[in-house]
């Protein structure tokens, strides 16, 4: 295994390991650190973990026991994936996980930060972090029910998290050409840490390739969209995807904007649909045999939600907390998935990151293989050795038409 990367939760995964796939490296999604090493023929190997909003010195550990697990098989260089819309809150974990693992390799190389991904509208200048033409913290992401956004500058944003002082390279720099030089002035100057502007998937390629020989790097997963090169892979074309037939059965625990959006939209074409509120899951209201069998018994393609706009959100949050009302959801997410498999469903789509974690994990998935793209940033996936194509959605991603496009692409079309 050439390149080791570590990402913050199952989606943001998938979403890095169709970047490197397309790319051209054999790519392997493993869900959590693998107890075995990994088969010889996989070049790139990314251990998802669902670390983005546990205690930092917990996704400090998790990270850790990572990063050891890939050194073993080789890697020599490291790359940590986070959100492109830099989920995180002041105390971490983006800035606690990269200074650990700083220290963890004995590291003195700059390393980049760069939540860029300008295929979807995340694109980083002067320091600041836009998603298409707002700032971050007037995107919708200040809203965000777990790691609300509203600081725009990367810069100070990451300063509360970490220790050390955080430098900076402009997109001045990167267009002349100057990107390895600006990153070690940075480093040699004290700061180590160094967002990187990024407007274009051309400064991306260009930041892996001054990045080349350095131990570790951070970023979306546009950062990673030169990394296949500089580890002497060629784009080409992907293993073929044949698909898994069978029921199909969406969940949803994204508030995001774009998720809403998609489920309007497969309301209007047609889609089935069951909203479960945090009160009833709480109260016993509602079950997820009920819930399963209603799934059994829908007209069309039967989605499953919780999401909803940000003043239904604060409601719940305020009446039982804003943790007590996640983990209900996602409980009650993870128990659904488990009982569909049981029940035959053979396609599972779930959209959120947090929802998904709990989804995989539930499922018992330990490695997954990357498939086509459904969206930007959206690959369907298949779970090793199993008849259980996912399609693991970020909340931000994808068109309108994601549900209905995700169930085809699943099932080979
Ligand atoms: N109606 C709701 N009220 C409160 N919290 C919710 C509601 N619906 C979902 N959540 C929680 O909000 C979080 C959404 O995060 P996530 O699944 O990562 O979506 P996204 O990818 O859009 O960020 C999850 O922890 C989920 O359980
Ligand atoms: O970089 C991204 O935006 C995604 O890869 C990602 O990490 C999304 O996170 P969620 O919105 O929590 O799914």
């Amino acid at each position: 295994m050439k390149l080791g990367a570590i990402g913050d939760d199952f989606t943001g995964s998938s979403d890095l390991g169709l970047t490197l796939a397309r790319g051209g490296l054999k790519t392997v999604q493993y869900v959590g650190v693998p107890s075995q090493p990994a088969a010889a023929d996989v070049e790139a190997g990314i251990v998802a973990l669902k670390s983005r909003s546990l205690p930092a010195d917990e996704a400090i550990a998790q990270s850790l026991s990572a990063l050891n697990w890939l050194k073993e098989q080789g890697c020599t260089q490291f790359l940590f994936k986070y959100c492109s819309t830099f989920d995180s809150t002041p105390d971490g974990n983006i800035g606690p996980v990269t200074e650990a693992l700083i220290n963890a390799l004995e590291t003195s190389d700059p390393v980049i930060v760069c939540p860029a991904f300008p295929t979807t509208g995340r694109t980083v200048y002067q320091g600041h972090l836009f998603v298409m033409d707002r700032l971050l913290s007037e995107s919708g992401m200040e809203n965000h029910p777990l790691t609300p956004m509203t600081d725009p500058d990367l810069r100070r944003f990451l300063g509360l998290q970490t220790q050390s002082p955080i430098g900076h390279l402009s997109h001045a720099e990167i267009t002349a050409g100057n990107a390895r030089d600006g990153l070690l002035r940075e480093a040699a100057g004290g700061r180590q840490i160094v967002v990187c502007d990024a407007i274009a998937d051309q400064d991306l390629v260009q930041l892996g390739k001054a990045a080349k020989d350095f131990a570790l790097i951070t970023g979306g997963s546009g950062i990673a969209l030169g990394l296949p090169d500089v580890h002497g892979a060629q784009p080409g074309d992907q293993d073929k995807w044949p698909g898994v037939k069978g029921p199909v059965l969406a969940i949803s625990g994204s508030c995001s904007t774009a998720t809403r959006d998609q489920i309007a939209a497969h309301k209007v074409t047609g889609g089935s649909q069951c909203k479960v509120l945090v009160d009833d899951i709480l109260s016993g209201a509602v079950t997820v045999e009920t819930t399963l069998d209603w799934a059994q018994g829908a007209a069309s393609m039967p989605l499953v939600y919780s999401s909803d706009d940000p003043a239904a959100v604060k409601v719940a949050q305020a009446r039982f907390g804003r943790e007590k009302s996640a983990t209900a959801i996602e409980g009650f997410f993870a128990e659904l998935a488990r009982g569909a498999i049981k029940r035959g469903f053979t396609r599972i789509i779930s959209a959120g990151g947090e929802t998904s974690g709990a989804v995989v994990e539930a499922v018992g998935a330990e490695a997954l293989r990357i498939g086509p793209m459904i969206d930007p940033g959206v690959p369907a996936v298949q779970v090793e050795g199993r008849d259980l194509a996912l399609a693991l959605k970020s909340g931000n991603f994808g068109a309108e038409d994601f549900f209905f496009k995700a169930a085809a692409i699943l099932e080979g079309a």
